[in-house]
């Protein structure tokens, strides 16, 4: 068994999903358009345009978040996952979107590996060294400012072409350049005290259960 179908084990006739982005995610769309097409009736909210082109493609019947409120169940990727099932999120680039679809999920269950299992179960958050921040593109000098201020460094992501890249809601991101952080809570409060934050990468409190597929192909399935 693999994680994606520990994940698919949780899905019911007639749900309504959020479908997360990244690698894990892309591997859990593909398999539940493979049981969309053998009779399973669910519908997805995705969290980026990436995912949305997917699952169209795979035939995942996809509608507004509007008209799939509230979700059964958001299956994403992460990052970063401590001991507390706390997420560090955002390295793809979708952290809004991912954070709304699962605040408007009843359960958010994360897909970790086999790729960088070992990498992102952490001690604590931050111990990959990077935390994705979106901001409206004018606060972008305070909210780096402010970030420096508190002793991460960030810059924002560009494309390879030298631009500031944008988000799909057509934001900046910065990357603040963090360690393993004794208090993410704080440090998220903090974030979001500063106007022009639109949302960070950290995701406390909110994923149900993190079902993790480790190099040697073992799956254990963390729960809160
Ligand atoms: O937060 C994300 C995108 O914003 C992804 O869920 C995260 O980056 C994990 O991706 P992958 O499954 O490719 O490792």
């Amino acid at each position: 068994m693999t994680n994606v179908e520990a994940a698919l084990a949780l899905v019911a006739d007639g749900m309504t999903l959020g479908l997360g982005s990244g690698k894990a995610s892309e591997k859990f769309i593909a398999a539940l358009g493979d049981r969309v097409r053998a009779g399973l009736r669910v519908r997805g909210v995705p969290t980026s345009r990436g995912s949305a082109e997917l699952a169209a493609r795979v035939g995942v019947p996809l509608v507004e978040l509007a008209d799939g409120l509230p979700l059964d169940i958001t299956f994403d990727g992460a990052d970063e996952v401590d001991p507390q099932l706390n997420l560090l999120k955002g390295y793809g680039n979708a952290l809004v979107r991912e954070k709304v679809v699962a605040a408007a999920s009843g359960r958010l269950v994360i897909l970790v590996g086999p790729e960088r299992s070992a990498e992102k179960l952490v001690p604590a958050l931050g111990s990959r060294g990077k935390l994705p921040v979106e901001v409206v593109a004018f606060a972008l000098p305070l909210v780096a400012d402010r970030l420096a201020r508190l002793g991460y460094p960030a810059d924002p992501l560009r494309t390879p072409g030298g631009d500031v890249f944008l988000s799909d809601n057509g934001n900046p991101i910065l990357h603040a350049r963090v360690g393993p952080l004794a208090d993410p809570g704080a440090l998220d409060r903090a974030l979001h005290a500063v106007p022009g934050v639109v949302d960070t990468g950290l995701f406390l409190g909110m994923a149900e259960r993190v079902i993790v597929q480790h190099e040697d192909g073992r799956v254990e399935t963390r729960t809160r």
